[in-house]
């Protein structure tokens, strides 16, 4: 959360002129209503459901720039669509650096806590070995520009053709 996927993911599309996707938006779109409503009717479960079918849906295009949310990577099978369906980027961000990115958002139910610095921290530690799994390149985000993220993004996707 708050590493840049949807921001990179937005400006690498415009980049390269392909479709941008982003399964958390569409899920909104799809069902009418914002995340934190999905976590309070559905709870964290019923919002992974949703994530998977639309990942499902979203990685049978070809052709796209695709931004997950956070946790997608929790499912073996989210992590194997990924895998099989693409060229898979984990943004990298030191904790403190996103505590800053997401201060002022409430958007990300997750962090509505009253200790969102040892919540990304567990977070964190379940979650590292699994995106370390599914990516094809990792580029830490927390102190460069998006322009040159996207620019070394393309760089590395590039070689690996
Ligand atoms: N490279 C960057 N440098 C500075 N701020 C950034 C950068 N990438 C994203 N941000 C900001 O951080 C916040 C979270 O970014 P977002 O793209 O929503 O992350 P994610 O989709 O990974 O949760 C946004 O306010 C965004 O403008
Ligand atoms: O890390 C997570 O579990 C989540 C990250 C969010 O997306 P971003 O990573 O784009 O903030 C969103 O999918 C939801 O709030 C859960
Ligand atoms: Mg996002």
């Amino acid at each position: 959360m708050g590493t840049g996927k949807t921001t990179i993911g937005r400006q690498l599309a415009k980049a390269i002129k392909l479709p941008f996707y982003d399964t958390d938006k569409a899920i909104e779109e799809s069902t009418g209503v914002d995340i934190p409503t999905i976590f309070e009717f559905e709870g964290e479960e019923g919002f992974r459901e949703r994530e998977q079918k639309m990942l499902q849906q979203l990685t049978k295009l070809k052709g796209v720039v695709l931004a997950t949310g956070g946790g997608t990577v929790l499912r073996e099978a989210n992590r194997k669509l990924l895998q099989e369906n693409g060229f898979v980027v984990y943004l990298q961000c030191p904790i403190d650096r996103i505590l800053e990115r997401t201060r002022k958002d409430n958007q990300r139910p997750l962090l509505q806590t009253e200790n969102p610095r040892q919540r990304l921290e567990g977070l964190q530690a379940q979650r590292e070995p699994l995106y370390l799994a599914c990516a094809d390149f990792k580029i830490d985000t927390g102190m460069m520009p998006s322009k040159a993220i996207v620019t070394r993004i393309l760089e590395e996707y590039r070689s690996n053709l």
